[in-house]
């Protein structure tokens, strides 16, 4: 048997890196930036007012207070936009709001609520110092250097600052393409009513949503029946639109085995993994295509993307942290695990308080088959190889979903 880590390498090497692309910001929310930004503009791009108030020389109002006020000219009012800022006099002050450019040869804000807001001339009743409510251009970033790096994750905040210094697109990595396919004969998509031995069909709804969280583009064949020319006939043709064809089912011992029977020898290997469950795997590549081959159970499809394909797909798209959150928790009932694999069992975890780890407990039994114990659980519990029995309080291992 294979063991999860060599597995889970052989997977990430097997989709490598995706190309680069350029993407408009509003379309970038989530994907990894592919080059360093280097800031066209300073920020702020210019100094200027954090307060709305008047615009002076400190040392005009240095003696101002609310018994010694001291009155100066309004000779200019302003506003944000203004483009054509005139010079400050000594002796004057300028109408000033926030944002708004500071005049050359102002040196501080007074509040407005430290005034009698006049203009045409403004009392000041309070001191400034040089420097007083003034935002100073590079304040935040300094033109020319580097404002987001390389392998930066592209939420809110890096796009706004993408956006702060003048960029329209960005250079990301491109998303990856996936085609999903279900195989079964006993698969039905609703409406549809089931037969005696039928059973709805769920893996690819829920891959195609854990891929969309990812950032990547999806294409779903809801189903294919367990015949191996058929299975061909129809996916083949769709592979030329795909960096990754990810199938469910048909890769065991049976008789049916629908993936294992057109696969094999097309350049997909298939293997045992100790891991439980998803033990049963296949990956390779068929018409040059990447291809991952997961077992049919729906808890092991979501059991192998967590520990295969995820970290594989993040990484392939550029992430550097590609690691669930892992925490250690002291577990709340005793449980048991095949010695010889990795167990990852649902589970609930709760952390406790003042201390670094928490309490975590089983969510369902270990079967393949529970899907409804998975949408209770927050965190997967690790038990590891060499592990059969674990006493409850033992501290484990907890991957955070
Ligand atoms: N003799 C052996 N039998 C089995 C072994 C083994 O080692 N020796 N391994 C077991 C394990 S572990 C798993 S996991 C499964 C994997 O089997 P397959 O990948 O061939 O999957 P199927 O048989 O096609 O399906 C398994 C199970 O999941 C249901 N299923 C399949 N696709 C879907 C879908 N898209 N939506 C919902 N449910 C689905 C399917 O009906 C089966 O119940 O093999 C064990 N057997
Ligand atoms: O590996 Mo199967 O996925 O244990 O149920």
């Amino acid at each position: 048997m294979i063991s999860v880590d060599a597995y889970r390498e052989t997977v990430t090497e097997l989709l490598g890196r995706t190309p680069v692309t350029t993407l408009p910001l509003a379309e970038a929310a989530g994907f990894v930036l592919a080059e360093d930004v280097h800031a066209g503009v300073s920020l702020p791009p210019f100094d200027n007012s954090a307060m709305d108030g008047y615009a002076v020389r400190a040392a005009d109002v240095a003696g101002a207070g609310p018994d010694s006020p001291v009155t100066l000219p309004v000779a200019d009012d302003i506003p944000a936009g203004r483009v054509d800022v005139a010079t400050l006099e000594p002796g004057t002050a300028h109408r000033i709001m926030t944002g708004a450019p500071m005049p050359p040869g102002a040196d501080a804000i007074v509040m407005v609520e430290d005034t009698d807001r006049g203009t045409e001339s403004v009392r000041i009743a309070k001191a400034a110092s040089s420097g007083d409510h003034v935002r100073r251009t590079g304040e935040d970033v300094e033109r020319g250097v580097v404002a987001l790096h390389a392998g930066t994750v592209l939420g809110h905040s890096q796009l706004g600052l993408a956006a702060a210094v003048g960029l329209a697109e960005l250079s990301v990595h491109r998303p990856l393409s996936v085609l999903v396919v279900s195989t079964g004969t006993e698969l039905v998509e609703a409406p549809n009513p089931l037969r005696h031995g039928q059973i709805y069909e769920s893996n690819s709804v829920m891959l195609a949503a854990a891929l969309r969280e990812l950032g990547c583009r999806v294409a779903v064949v809801r189903s294919v029946v367990d015949d191996v020319e058929e299975f061909r006939k129809i996916i083949e043709p769709k592979l030329a639109d795909a960096d990754l064809l990810i199938t469910s089912g048909g890769v065991s011992a049976g008789a049916y085995e629908v993936v294992k029977d057109a696969l094999t020898g097309q350049g997909v290997q298939f293997q045992k993994i100790a891991i439980q469950p998803g033990g049963p795997q296949g990956c390779g590549h068929w018409n040059g295509v990447p291809v991952v081959t997961l077992p049919g159970n729906p808890v092991s499809v979501l059991v192998s993307f967590e520990a295969f394909l995820r970290p594989a797909l993040l990484s392939a798209m550029g992430h550097t942290d590609v690691d669930r959150r892992r925490v250690r928790a002291r577990l709340s009932e005793a449980m048991t695990s095949p010695s010889s694999r990795r167990q990852f069992r649902r589970g609930f975890y709760t952390p406790t308080e003042g201390e670094v780890t928490g309490v975590v407990g089983p969510r369902g039994g270990p079967g393949s088959h529970l899907l409804a114990a998975f949408t209770q659980a927050n965190c997967l519990i690790v038990l590891p190889e060499g592990v059969g029995e674990v006493a409850e309080g033992t501290e484990v291992d907890v991957l955070l979903l």
